[in-house]
C-alpha cells in the first residue's frame, strides 16, 4: 500500500477523525477571526472568557508528550494533529497530499493571514513548513520515511496569502538512509513560476534509533 493511501477505517475511528477534524476548522476560522479583528476591546476581553471555558471542556485525558494519537496512522500516514496537514491542528492550514505526479509528491493549501509574514505574504518560516513535510512525504513514498538533517530554502518571489497553493517534492538521490530530496512552491494557477524552492537532506533511522527516538511506536522497523 502506498502512504498515500489511506487505510480502510472502522465505523469508531471515521467518526472519531470527523470529529477531530470539526472541531479543528473551527478553530482555525476562529485563529483567522482572532488575527483579523477589529472588534472593540470589551468584546477581545469575552472572547478570552470564552476561550478559557473551550479550554477548559479540552483539557480531559490529554495524550503523554510522546504519545501517538490512535487517530493517526504514523509514520508516513495520516497524522490528525500536524501542524501541516492535520485536519484537527488550528496551526495547519492545513496542507493536502493529493498526487503523487511522476514520482513526486504533491500537496496543495491556502495560507490564511495567520500565517503572514511580510504584509499580505507569507511568513518565511511557514514556506519552510510546507516544504519541510511534503520533503517528508517524498521520502516516506520512496519508502524511506525520515528526520529532516538538513533543509537549505532559495526565496525567489513572495508567496501571495489566500492564494491556492502547490507544494512539490521528489526524492533525487538516496545514499544508504539518506536521501536527497528536491522541492518547490508554486500557486496552482502558474505552477512553473517557482515561488520558493528547497534542497534537503533526510535520513532514515535505523530501527534501534527509530526505537530510541520514538519508544510509543509499537514497531518503528
Ligand atoms: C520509524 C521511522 C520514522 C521516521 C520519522 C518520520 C517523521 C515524519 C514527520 C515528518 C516531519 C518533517 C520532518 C521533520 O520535521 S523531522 C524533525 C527535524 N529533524 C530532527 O529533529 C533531526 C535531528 N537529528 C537527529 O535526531 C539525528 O541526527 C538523526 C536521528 C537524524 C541521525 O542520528 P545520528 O546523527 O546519531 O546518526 P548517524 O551518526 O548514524 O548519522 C547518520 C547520517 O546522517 C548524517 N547527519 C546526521 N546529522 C546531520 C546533520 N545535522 N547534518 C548533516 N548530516 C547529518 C551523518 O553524517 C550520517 O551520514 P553518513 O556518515 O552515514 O553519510
Amino acid at each position: 500500500m502506498s502512504p498515500l493511501d489511506p487505510p480502510s477505517a472502522t465505523d469508531a475511528l471515521h467518526d472519531r477523525r470527523t470529529a477531530i477534524a470539526a472541531l479543528g476548522a473551527d478553530l482555525r476560522a476562529l485563529v483567522e477571526a482572532a488575527v483579523r479583528t477589529g472588534a472593540p476591546d470589551e468584546v477581545l476581553l469575552l472572547a478570552a472568557k470564552e476561550a478559557q471555558h473551550l479550554t477548559a471542556l479540552l483539557t480531559v485525558r490529554p495524550r503523554g508528550r510522546a504519545e501517538v494519537p490512535e487517530v493517526d496512522v504514523f509514520p508516513g500516514g495520516i497524522r490528525m494533529y500536524s501542524p501541516v496537514t492535520g485536519a484537527g491542528s488550528p496551526l495547519a492550514p492545513p496542507l493536502q497530499i493529493e498526487t503523487v505526479d511522476d514520482g513526486a509528491v504533491v500537496g496543495t493549501c491556502t495560507l490564511g493571514v495567520a500565517h503572514e509574514g511580510p504584509p499580505g505574504y507569507g511568513h518565511g518560516g511557514v514556506s519552510a513548513l510546507l516544504l519541510d513535510e511534503v520533503m517528508g512525504w517524498a521520502c516516506s513514498y520512496a519508502g524511506q520515511p525520515g528526520m529532516t538533517i538538513e533543509l537549505n530554502l532559495s526565496y525567489k518571489r513572495p508567496v501571495v496569502l489566500e492564494t491556492p497553493l502547490r507544494v512539490t517534492a521528489r526524492v533525487t538521490e538516496r545514499h544508504g538512509r539518506t536521501n536527497l530530496v528536491h522541492g518547490t512552491i508554486a500557486t496552482t494557477a502558474a505552477p512553473r513560476t517557482v515561488l520558493v524552492e528547497a534542497e534537503a537532506v533526510f535520513f532514515a533511522p535505523a530501527p534501534d534509533q527509530a526505537r530510541a527516538l520514538f519508544p510509543s511506536l509499537r514497531d518503528p522497523a
